[in-house]
């Protein structure tokens, strides 16, 4: 069979080399495109589904019957966003997990720590100080912030970085140290770091090297207000964002204020006025507005394992609508994968994109008249870290940015 374009773009193929004896056979390549109409609501859209061709990956060693892969280091795999990284993994047809890092759990197996990963081949967690980068062809670092930035800086500068934790989103190193309580350890990163909200920096995260990929909170935020500030449509004054997050979203490691008996049959608030997300926030929207904006922004935790929405209320600008909002915004991702602006009237829950890399947004009109009230919902380990990540590293590589990302929400 003919076989269209290579799904590795060749700039980045050569240099991936792995003797992968899972791939042969399947396909990585894009055969034409074929165009399928998706109801979706009211509406019905023309999607492009392209179909991946592992089987003619070029051989790094011409003439071999040797695959190239790509080999993909987890960094932090014991943690939760490294091991739904790991789960997303299993199905990729082109990155394979070759190295994988722990803390306390270094030396015990994948499985041992997380047992639903039971049915993949994957090496045993090691220490980061025992780890051979130059068998890795990039890495998704899923460690704690602080921790990170000595950890990339000392890495091998020809290996393609996903960054999950806080590190490198901010460009003022001064704000990261005001806001995170302590100095940058690799202030000359900061500058080259590309920030991955992926629809939105598409261009530059696909020649980047070093990602920072976003928060959750920011994700779920950024998404529906960037179009909508870049366009003029709402005010920058006063918008207030009343976010909600499962508790995987605080990691795995034991917390007193994480045990059942805190929060369980409850919900609380937490960094109200303080938290670290605000300025991550504030730096798009403002980007987005062209000029400084500042946001009230306060979190919660509530009893559920995954999921995050972010109520957001605005005031539009002078004339304009909440069906200028929604328009915009549909227009703005009509040919998005994973951003998707309901039809109006319909209200988002987390169980719609749970385990899965979708947004999901809508927009109502507020009883106040000019105001309008957004509801934005995620996973917070999908699409507000581990599918993101890999959507991103997808870019970077050249592969299909959907590659591995396109299980549907798993409901209830
Ligand atoms: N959870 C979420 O929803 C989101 C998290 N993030 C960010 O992603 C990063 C990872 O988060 P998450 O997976 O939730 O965290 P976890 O606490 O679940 O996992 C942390 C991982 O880092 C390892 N680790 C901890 N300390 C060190 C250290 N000093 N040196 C080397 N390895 C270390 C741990 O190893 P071990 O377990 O063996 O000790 C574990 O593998 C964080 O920066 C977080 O803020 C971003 C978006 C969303
Ligand atoms: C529920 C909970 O605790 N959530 C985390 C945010 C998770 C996240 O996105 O953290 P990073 O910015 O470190 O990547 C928090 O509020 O700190």
């Amino acid at each position: 069979m003919a076989l269209a374009t290579l799904a590795l773009s060749s700039k980045y193929a050569s240099s991936f080399a792995g003797d992968v004896r899972r791939l042969e056979g399947q396909s990585c390549m894009l055969e034409a495109p074929r165009v399928v109409t998706i109801r979706q609501g009211a509406r019905n859209i023309n999607r492009s589904v392209q179909i991946m061709n592992v089987a003619s990956v070029p051989s790094t060693e011409s003439g071999s019957n040797t695959k190239s892969y790509v080999r993909v280091g987890v960094l932090g795999a014991s943690g939760y966003t490294g091991s739904e990284i790991v789960r997303l993994l299993a199905l990729h047809p082109i990155f394979q997990v070759t190295l994988m890092t722990a803390d306390r759990k270094a030396g015990q197996s994948l499985s041992s720590v997380f047992p639903h990963l039971l049915a993949q081949e994957l090496p045993d967690l090691i220490a980061i100080n025992d780890a051979d980068f130059s068998k890795v062809d990039g890495v998704f670092c899923c460690l704690p912030h602080g921790t990170t930035q000595e950890i990339i800086a000392a890495l091998p500068t020809n290996l393609k970085v996903v960054d999950l934790s806080a590190d490198f989103r901010l460009r003022d190193v001064n704000e990261y140290e005001e806001w995170y309580h302590g100095p940058h350890r690799a202030p000359h990163l900061q500058k080259e770091a590309v920030y991955g909200l992926t629809e939105l920096r598409r261009d530059k995260i696909q020649s980047a090297r070093l990602v920072a990929n976003p928060g959750c909170y920011p994700t779920s935020v950024q998404l529906p207000l960037v179009p909508l500030l870049e366009n003029q449509l709402i005010e920058k004054d006063g918008i207030i964002i009343d976010a909600k997050s499962g508790v995987s979203g605080a990691g795995r490691s034991a917390k007193e204020a994480n045990l059942y008996t805190e929060i369980a049959e409850g919900l609380h608030s937490y960094g109200v006025t303080n938290h670290r997300h605000v300025p991550e926030i504030e730096q798009g929207l403002t980007e987005a507005a062209g000029s400084k904006v500042t946001v009230s922004f306060t979190p919660h935790l509530i009893p559920m394992s995954r999921g995050m929405q972010s109520t957001i209320y605005v005031q539009m600008k002078s004339g304009i609508t909440v069906d200028d909002l929604h328009w915009h915004l549909s227009d703005r991702y009509k040919n998005e994968e994973f951003v998707r602006i309901l039809p109006k009237g319909a209200v988002p829950h987390t169980h719609h994109v749970r385990g899965s890399n979708y947004c999901f947004v809508s927009v109502f009109k507020d009883r106040i008249p000019g105001r309008a009230i957004i509801l934005s919902v995620i996973d917070n380990l999908v699409k507000g870290a581990s599918g993101q990540a890999l959507q991103n590293f997808n870019l970077m590589v050249g592969v299909k940015e959907d590659c591995g990302l396109l299980q549907q929400p798993l409901f209830p």
